[in-house]
Parts: C-alpha cells; sequence; structure tokens
C-alpha cells in the first residue's frame, strides 16, 4: 500500500547540505500499522512527510496503493493526496471555526455537494464520539478531543492511507491511549493503512504492527509484532527496546529524559 524506494531528503541550511534522510527504503501492506521509532533529528518526521509528498524527496520515488506519487503533476497529486490523511503531534485546527467546520473543510476542498459533506461530517465526528460538540470551536476542547476531531477531518475523505506524525506526544497517557484506540478502530473497520511516527517506545509496541527504527536519516531495522521471538539485532534497536530502561521517552542520544 505504501512503497518509499530509496527515498532521500537534503536540506540547505547556509552553505552546507543537511542529510534529514539518506536514501531508505520501506513498503507497507495493506492494512498493516506501520510505526517509525527513534531519536529526535533521526528523520523520522521527514520520512513520514515524504510519503505524501509534503516534502519532496530529493531522490527516490513514492508509492500509495500502485500510484507513483512522484510521477504526478500537481493536478493529480492534489486528486491522490484525498486518499491519504494526516494528523500531527499539534492538531493543525483552524481555531476561528467550529469542529464541523474543520471537518467540512476537506470535503469543501475535494468538491463534494452541500448535502453529501454535511451527512459525512456528522459520520466523522459520531466515529470520533464528538457528535456533541459540532458547533464548540477548538478551543473549547482538551488536547485528546481536539485530536479527535483532526482525527475525523482527516477520514472525511475516505482515505486509504492515515499517515500520523506524533498524535500523542502532547497527550497525557490516558488521553493517549484512548487516541490509540481509535486509530487501531479505524484501521480494523476502515482498513486504513496507518504509519505512525513516535518517539514513545510503549506507543509504538501497543499500536503497530511493524516498528521500523530509524538512525541518522536511515532505517535500520524492521521489527514485527507478530515475531515477537526475534528481537532487535542493530545496537540502538537493542537499546530503545531495552525493557531495563525505565523510560518511554526518548530525546537525542545521551540527552533522554523524564
Ligand atoms: N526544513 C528543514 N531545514 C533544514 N533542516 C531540516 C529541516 N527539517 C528537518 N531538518 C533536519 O533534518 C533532520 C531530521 O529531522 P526530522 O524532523 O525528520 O527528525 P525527527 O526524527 O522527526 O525528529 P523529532 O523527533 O525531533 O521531530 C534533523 O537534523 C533536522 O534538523
Amino acid at each position: 500500500m505504501i512503497t518509499l524506494r530509496e527515498v532521500s531528503k537534503q536540506y540547505k541550511v547556509g552553505r552546507d547540505w543537511v542529510d534529514a534522510v539518506k536514501p531508505t527504503s520501506l513498503h507497507v501492506e495493506k492494512g498493516q500499522i506501520q510505526g517509525i521509532i527513534g531519536f529526535s533529528g533521526a528523520g523520522k518526521s521527514t520520512l513520514l512527510r515524504m510519503a505524501n509528498l509534503l516534502e519532496l524527496p530529493t531522490a527516490g520515488e513514492v508509492y500509495i496503493d500502485g500510484q507513483e506519487l512522484t510521477g504526478l503533476n500537481a493536478g493529480e497529486l492534489r486528486e491522490a493526496r484525498r486518499s491519504i490523511g494526516m494528523i500531527f503531534q499539534h492538531y493543525n485546527l483552524l481555531s476561528n471555526e467550529t469542529c464541523a467546520a474543520n471537518v467540512e473543510f476537506v470535503l469543501k476542498a475535494a468538491n463534494v455537494p452541500s448535502k453529501q459533506r454535511k451527512r459525512r461530517v456528522e459520520e466523522c465526528l459520531e466515529i470520533v464520539g464528538l457528535a456533541d460538540k459540532a458547533r464548540q470551536y477548538p478551543a473549547q476542547l482538551s488536547g485528546g478531543q481536539k485530536q479527535r476531531v483532526a482525527i475525523a477531518r482527516a477520514l472525511a475523505n475516505n482515505p486509504k492511507v492515515l499517515l500520523c506524525d506524533e498524535p500523542t506526544s502532547a497527550l497525557d497517557p490516558v488521553t493517549t491511549l484512548s487516541i490509540l484506540e481509535f486509530l487501531e478502530k479505524i484501521n480494523r473497520e476502515f482498513q486504513v493503512t496507518i504509519m505512525l511516527v513516535t518517539h514513545e517506545i510503549q506507543v509504538a509496541k501497543r499500536l503497530c504492527s511493524q516498528i521500523a527504527v530509524m538512525e541518522g536519516g536511515v532505517i535500520t531495522e524492521q521489527l514485527d509484532r507478530s515475531r515477537p521471538d526475534i528481537e532487535p539485532v542493530t545496537p540502538f534497536g537493542k537499546f530503545l527496546f531495552d525493557t531495563t530502561n525505565s523510560s518511554s521517552v526518548w530525546y537525542r542520544r545521551g540527552e533522554q529524559h523524564e
């Protein structure tokens, strides 16, 4: 469903080039929940954002459901992106619009007729248990509720793929769990393939069927939850999954944690 083939990303910073992602590949089968985990600066978000070309790869190819996104023109890409939802750590909601209007926004952009739009907004808010908040504004909601509105918005166009960039990093553990349950439900009931970036090992372990470990801009190993007998092999993977480490939150190497 999602294939990143030898994608890389370089940024120009002053006179220098920074390798955010070095040539690396990943394939995610339909219906899977793929985690990307690693320290801050490993290139996780850049890799995720290349999956819908929010970041244009410097090199390499991106395929979603067999279609090469990197081969599309701007109009075709806009169309293809409708089948790819995305949620962010800080929700990215329109603060001066109601919850319903936030969800409706993406349907308007897709030229969905008004009557269908209203019905779909209700359905999506219903899925995330926020039908009663339709007329409220983001500032009137808790962080978890805001993220649920963002999930409703991401679902509005019936996506095949949902990209999640640190969706629970700003939330407390109980709210985190409820968001993970919504993501599981969306994956199970609507067969949405999910790719999720997190630095919280517990989140990856709880939700993901596969976990890619990223270090220094490349995926160094891919772990499969259905094979708990297979231990991480890279020193970094071992360190991340070392159960004797008390913290579930990781920052830059050697500069952790609570
Ligand atoms: N727009 C940009 N311009 C220049 N450098 C960038 C840009 N975006 C990311 N980088 C650099 O690329 C590297 C990877 O960044 P990225 O945000 O993908 O890492 P990450 O693993 O998601 O980190 P975090 O967990 O802190 O979000 C970092 O060194 C970062 O400073």
